[in-house]
């Protein structure tokens, strides 16, 4: 049987908190393992690959699937051993005060310290509960907007009101021909200014109080061609003909992972780990990451995942290294770049 090897920090969750955390657990010189339900990096940032990111520091507007590569390439900076396709189920700690990472291959993953950063959990998106609607998944029923060329002059539906339907309305806006917004509420939630535009706007069609209710083919059965909307307010049945449907009804999480865990994780809301500043958590040893941690100053943004990267690894450090200096060195002062910093500034100069 595979004899498994024991790491100082092991990382559950492949998102920008888990990855940055892998990266800066190799800066700070430890052995790390990072850990993956999906077949591939970068978290919920696959939800929104075309989607513009405006607000993470020193990076003008970028492409979500761009910073997943980005992210990707910065993580994997030290080799770290990665693992994907394991969902991990439970933790447990030894009597050698060993954490074991029960993965669902039935591996056991050791760890001396753990950094949890599984952000919202594994997400599958709410599907519509209209039958048969899954065989138009192939072809113009969508989750997700993963390429927006495919929308451009077309007459697309959105169904739902949240942010994040409100932010595909606002993606599709300079492209689509036509977007109606069907959402079952009387008001859409979104950012304020994003929510006015789409208002205003005369290629854009709110209709509240309304669901859709049926997915009506075309001849050949395999595009939804038209979709009918019921008002909840008073029964009237409608029809739209369009070419794209959207479904942003919001995701169903698996949070099974800290459920399971019985190491007395204390909890915000039943979700959150309640976590310090440093991403400390009620269990020593074991630290948080990303949009799973909640202290008083959390910034629930990618920008936010970073700093609680470094602190959560610069936490699992002096968990183990008591005495070693409490923060990483800065990039100019560390010795682990200078070979690097020669190659990178050789090419600069080529
Ligand atoms: C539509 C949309 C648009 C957004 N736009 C922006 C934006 O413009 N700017 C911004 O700053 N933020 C934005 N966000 C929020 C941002 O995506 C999140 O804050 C960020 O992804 C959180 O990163 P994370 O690493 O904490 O978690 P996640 O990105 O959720 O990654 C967690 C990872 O953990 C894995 N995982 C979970 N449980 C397990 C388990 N048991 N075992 C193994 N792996 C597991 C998951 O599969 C996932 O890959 C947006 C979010 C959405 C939905």
């Amino acid at each position: 049987m595979l004899q498994e090897e024991l790491f100082d920090v092991t990382v559950i969750g492949g998102g920008p908190a888990g990855l940055y955390s892998t990266f800066y657990s190799g800066l700070r010189e430890m052995k790390t393992k990072l850990i993956e339900f999906q077949p591939f990096l970068g978290g919920k940032v696959h939800v929104y690959p075309e989607k513009m990111i405006w607000d993470i520091g020193g990076l003008t507007p970028t492409p979500g699937a761009q910073l997943i590569e980005q992210l990707v390439k910065q993580g994997l900076t030290f080799d770290p051993e990665v693992v994907l396709n394991e969902k991990i189920e439970s933790i447990t700690r030894n009597e050698d005060n060993i954490f074991e990472l029960h993965g669902s291959s039935g591996r056991i993953h050791y760890s001396k310290t753990v950094i949890v950063a599984v952000g919202g959990g594994i997400l599958n998106p709410t599907k519509l509960s209209i039958e048969g609607a899954e065989k138009f998944e192939v072809t113009n029923l969508h989750y997700t907007v993963k390429s927006l060329k495919r929308f451009k002059d077309k007459t697309v539906v959105i169904s739902g009101g949240g942010n994040s339907a409100v932010d595909w309305a606002m993606e599709l806006l300079p492209f689509a021909k036509q977007i109606y917004i069907t959402y079952r509420k009387d008001a859409l939630s979104g950012h304020e200014a994003n929510v006015t535009t789409l208002l205003n706007n005369p290629k854009v069609e709110c209709l509240f109080n309304t669901e859709i209710t049926k997915l009506l083919a075309n001849s050949g059965d395999e595009l939804v061609e038209r979709v009918e909307l019921t008002c909840s307010k008073t029964g009237a049945v409608s029809q739209l003909t369009i070419d794209e449907v959207v479904i942003n009804h919001g995701y169903d999480r698996d949070s099974s992972l800290l459920e399971n865990s019985k190491l007395n994780i204390e909890m915000v809301d039943d979700w959150y780990v309640k976590g310090t500043p440093s991403g400390e958590s009620s269990v020593p040893g074991m630290f948080a990451a990303g949009d799973i941690l909640m202290h008083d100053g959390k910034l629930h943004l990618i920008a936010g995942c970073f700093q609680d990267g470094a602190n959560a690894v610069n936490s699992a450090k002096s968990y183990i290294q008591p005495d070693a200096n409490k923060y990483g060195m800065v990039s100019s002062h560390n010795e682990l770049f200078k070979e690097r910093n020669r190659e990178l500034v050789k090419q600069l100069m080529a």
